[in-house]
């Protein structure tokens, strides 16, 4: 019965996503669904409840079992007839639970690495106490018997570690590997407009926790996020980002403040249009968010550009995933030369343009940047052909003017940008124009979300 459930939430979740849905009506068919859910659970203790009067007591406690792998098949047998939640046997391998509609397995020596007992793990400090090395690699458990929440395993020097079954299904591979590391709603100019996501204020933004939140919420799911009425100073643009995180100091200082004087060796110091990219790109590892701030524009042009990199990624992988495939894994170098007076630096940075975490596949961040991308030579003629094949059907997303999304920024409106999922570029412009921000750490943001209890 969950698992249908569960079936009915990831279905709705993914109709969801590819209709133009705000998020507010996200929340509420998910909180619905929570409620069926609920009620279920609800069911389902009560049917528990009569299982257990009615003397299927009985067959539980048998479950007791001496680990050999010739009781498995007995001990399958009780556990399925006490209850349709658990059902566990020992594998010559790994141990196999079936729990909550899923089924998982466990190595042995990960679960007597995983043990949360006092003299393993010290649950003040979350740290472990236990020494990884002294396991041996072919430890299996002597004992096995599982209740309502909990498995119980005990081990051949006699120490028990209990499990929640919760906490194992959670903390599964195969938990893992089927919900996202970190929700997000994939946008084109369209879906991110009609959205109607609403900046942040200023007053209430540096005094309340809920207005902070709603931001990260913003900032998490579409990878920018605004704040209004902010005073058009550096000192407030400074106050505002130490509300999210700590700066991250880099050679263009803490906090910038830059005009078309060509100060710095780079194109972002003058008049000229900037196609989309992502900045810090020949950083091995890349500026996690940029903040924007216009102080001054007297003149016409520069409208930033702003793009759902995520979004064209996972548009190449639908069609092409073999060009995906080719992103994902040639490494790319990009490379920062700077030879001013005042100025002299050499910035490399190795990876490849989509980068995914190798259990679900989850897109993370992405390095694109055309200008400052350096010579490849970290394979063959015939892999780089197939790259710039599949570069240039990356390109072609990002390029779609329906992914474009322009904004004029103003004194008072601060942007921040997520560095690792969303392009920003620039169009060319006249007169004096006066921009400044600074780039944040990436860890401190999702630290200060996560406390704040975003899932990030
Ligand atoms: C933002 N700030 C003005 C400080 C620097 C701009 C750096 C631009 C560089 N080409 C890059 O993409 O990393
Ligand atoms: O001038 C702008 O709007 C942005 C320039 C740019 O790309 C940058 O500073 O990183
Ligand atoms: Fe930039």
């Amino acid at each position: 019965m969950q698992t249908l459930i569960h079936c009915i939430t990831l279905l709705l979740s993914v109709v969801l996503s590819s209709v133009r849905l705000s998020w507010l009506h996200v929340s509420v068919i998910n909180a619905l669904c929570a409620r069926v859910l609920l009620s279920l659970q609800v069911t389902m203790a009560l049917i528990r409840l009569l299982t257990r009067l009615s003397g299927y007591v009985h067959l539980k406690q048998g479950l007791e079992c001496l680990g050999a792998s010739s009781q498995s098949t007995r001990l399958q047998q009780h556990t399925a007839a006490h209850s349709s939640s658990c059902n566990y046997q020992l594998l010559p391998d790994c141990l196999e639970l079936s729990y909550g509609g899923l089924v998982m397995h466990f190595d042995y020596v990960w679960l007597r690495d995983h043990c949360r007992s006092a003299s393993c793990y010290n649950s003040k400090t979350h740290q472990r106490n236990l020494d990884t090395a002294s396991i041996d690699l072919n430890i299996r458990p002597l004992k096995s018997r599982v209740d309502e929440n909990t498995l119980f395993l005990t081990w051949p020097d006699g120490h028990i570690t209990r499990y929640s079954l919760t906490w194992l299904a959670q903390n599964s591979y195969e938990g893992q590997k089927r919900s996202a590391v970190q929700p997000r709603i994939l946008w084109s100019a369209d879906i991110y407009s009609s959205a109607q996501v609403p900046s942040a204020s200023w007053d209430k933004f540096m005094s309340c926790d809920e207005e902070l939140k709603n931001f990260l919420n913003n900032f998490l799911l579409y990878g920018i996020a605004f704040v209004e009425g902010v005073p058009p100073t550096l000192e407030a643009t400074e106050t505002a980002t130490q509300r999210v995180s700590l700066i991250r100091e880099t050679m263009y200082g803490r906090m910038w403040n830059f005009t078309s004087d060509f100060s710095r060796g780079d194109t972002a110091y003058t008049k000229l249009a900037l196609d989309r990219h992502t900045d810090t790109s020949y950083f091995q590892e890349p500026c996690g968010i940029q903040v924007f701030h216009c102080l001054r524009h007297e003149g016409t042009g520069g409208r930033t550009l702003l793009v759902d990199a995520f979004h064209a990624a996972d548009a190449v992988l639908q069609r092409t995933p073999e060009n995906f495939e080719l992103l994902s894994h040639v490494p790319i170098k990009h490379e920062y030369v700077e030879n001013l007076s005042e100025h002299r630096n050499h910035m490399i940075g190795i990876g490849p343009v989509i980068n995914v975490y190798p259990w679900n596949n989850e897109v993370y961040m992405i390095r694109y940047n055309n200008y400052d991308r350096s010579v490849i030579n970290t394979v063959p003629h015939d892999v780089v052909r197939r790259w710039y094949t599949a570069h240039r059907q990356l390109t072609a997303e990002l390029r779609r003017p329906d992914n474009e999304l322009w904004v004029k920024l103003k004194p008072g409106k601060v942007l921040f940008i997520d560095n690792w999922r969303v392009l920003h570029g620039r169009e060319s412009f006249t007169g004096l124009r006066q921009l400044c921000g600074c780039y944040l750490t990436r860890d401190d943001v999702l630290n200060t979300a996560r406390s704040l209890g975003l899932q990030a």
